[in-house]
């Protein structure tokens, strides 16, 4: 896969702001193009929510955040882009003619995805020099967030560009559904867009309030809805006799029918005002940025129980985590220092009574520094299958200073000595932003055939990499409190 080092944002607005947000995250740089006199002033409102959601929401180190850059013109956004996401406003003619000056000083392998709801790629890519690496790619608020992104190619994209992009937005973490077909709206829109007009006409034929019709999803289907699409919660609906017996009982009422589906309300002055009025109401004194945690707050919790249960949308997000985790090449670390191997931020759920981060959050810390370690040299999910593995004999570790929450923290690694069964370890935890040591561990590991339930020779790769390792940290400074015990109290 290509590795990004630049992308160009065009329309720094809700949504591609969001994508700022993203890009930034998966520390990758972005230069942003927006006409706007205040877009820098919201892009960095919405990089803050989305720092406070991935800090929430991520249980492992995110690469260190990408550098933001305010482009004078689309031009300079877009030279030496490696990627580049069109967000500016709904509008056919407005994308056609940014569209053209991106396709004018793009790079000319550089793929171009336009953000739009439902404007066809083949009407946006017309007049393009390089048509071929066009193509939309719809995403969902917020962005850096919800994984979704519908990639529809036109007429012309070429279905390499297509996978090229699939690619990309699955290393942001993403789900990219390619479309067979292109269609007006895509998917998803088309399912809400459906859902939409339905709300509006309850609204207008004064059935129900915006609140009571919100109330109607969020207490009921909408619930459901994260777990599983309308088929699966139908299959399920139909009882043991599944889908079939479901539409044979439900099927006719489609015809009666319920709903008012290509109507469209007339959203007259009197109308707007309405649903405005009712939507204030509904919000009462929340501004949009709380509104906006609130929401973030719900989807975080969402998904890592859905992580949890190895499902859907948590999916996606378990294998984000595993490929942020994956082992650096050897190469990117200087083996003559301690080891630079996890950094995390605090989260609110570690600190305790105290207003401070809880005593076993940082055995949690450092013992995630082990394995860390433990992945560096080799140990991997096929070593483990073999029936070898590695335990923690023996752990001393100090608390020395208190840790908030929101704090960024690097934990460090020493070899301290090896022998051909044990490894023992000096793990160091630093606050980022002024590199005050926090706590310290000494570990002793052993490595053990797991199927005797004894201690084993480490196998001859891992023997390397560690042996590799303790030589140059040989040559360390080994600090002078290590190898103590808990001080005796005198009085
Ligand atoms: N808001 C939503 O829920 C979603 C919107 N989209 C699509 O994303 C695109 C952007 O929509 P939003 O972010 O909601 O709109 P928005 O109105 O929040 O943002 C549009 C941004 O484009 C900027 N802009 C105006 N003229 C420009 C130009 N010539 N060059 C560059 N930037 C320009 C504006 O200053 C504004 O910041 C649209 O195509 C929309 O259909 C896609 C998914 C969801
Ligand atoms: C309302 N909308 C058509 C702009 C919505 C989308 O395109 C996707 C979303 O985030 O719901």
């Amino acid at each position: 896969m290509q590795s990004l080092s630049k992308v160009a944002i065009i329309g720094g607005g809700v949504i591609g702001g969001g994508w700022v947000a993203r890009f930034l995250l998966n520390g990758i740089d972005v230069a942003l193009y927006d006409p706007a006199p205040d877009a820098l002033a919201k892009v960095t409102g919405l990089i803050e929510n989305a720092e406070r959601a991935y800090d929430e929401l991520l249980g492992v180190n995110r690469p260190l955040t990408g550098n933001l850059s305010l482009a004078a013109d689309i031009e300079s956004a877009v030279r030496g882009a490696d990627f580049i996401q069109e967000s500016a406003p709904e509008n056919l003619s407005l994308k056609r003619s940014i569209l053209a000056e991106i396709d004018r000083f793009a790079p000319h392998q550089t793929l171009i995805c336009s953000s739009t709801s439902g404007l066809r790629p083949t009407e946006l890519q017309k007049g393009l020099s390089h048509p071929d690496r066009f193509m939309v790619g719809h995403p969902f608020n917020p962005v850096y967030l919800l994984p979704l992104v519908e990639i529809c190619g036109g007429e012309q994209t070429s279905a390499d560009s297509k996978s090229r992009a699939a690619e990309i937005y699955q290393s942001l973490g993403m789900k990219p559904l390619v479309l067979a077909k292109e269609i007006d709206a895509f998917i998803a829109d088309r399912l809400l867009e459906a859902y939409w007009r339905e709300a509006l006409w309850l609204v207008k034929d004064g059935i129900a309030t915006v609140e009571e019709i919100d109330d109607a999803i969020r207490y009921g289907a909408g619930l459901r809805w994260a777990m599983m699409g309308t088929f699966q919660v139908y299959r399920i609906a139909g009882g043991e006799a599944g889908m079939q017996h479901f539409l044979s009982q439900f099927g006719p009422s489609l015809k009666w029918p319920w709903t008012k589906l290509m109507e469209v309300p007339e959203l007259d002055g009197d109308f707007i005002k309405l649903i405005a009025r009712q939507s204030d109401d509904q919000a009462g004194e929340l501004s949009i940025k709380e509104l906006e945690q609130i929401r973030d707050t719900g989807l975080v919790g969402i998904l890592k129980v859905l992580q949890k249960m190895d499902w859907g949308a948590g999916q996606v997000l378990g294998d984000y985590e595993a490929m942020l985790k994956a082992a650096k090449p050897a190469s990117e670390l200087d083996l003559r220092k301690p080891l630079p191997l996890f950094q995390t931020n605090i989260k609110s759920d570690w600190i305790d009574y105290n207003g401070h981060m809880t005593e076993h959050r940082y055995l949690q810390l450092f013992g995630e520094t082990t394995d860390a370690l433990l992945t560096y040299i080799g140990m991997d999910a096929a070593y483990l299958a073999t029936g070898q593995s590695v335990y923690t004999l023996e752990t001393h570790l100090r608390h020395l200073k208190e840790v908030a929450q929101g704090e960024r923290v690097s934990v460090t690694t020493q070899l301290l000595g090896l022998d051909s069964k044990r490894v023992r370890l000096l793990h160091v935890m630093t606050l980022d932003r002024n590199e005050e040591v926090l706590a310290t561990t000494e570990q002793m590991l052993m490595h053990v055939d797991t199927k005797a339930g004894r201690g084993s020779d480490f196998s001859a790769g891992l023997a390397a990499s560690l042996s590799q390792i303790w030589t140059a940290h040989q040559n360390l400074q080994v600090p002078d409190f290590t190898g103590s015990g808990i001080r005796a109290l005198t009085g």
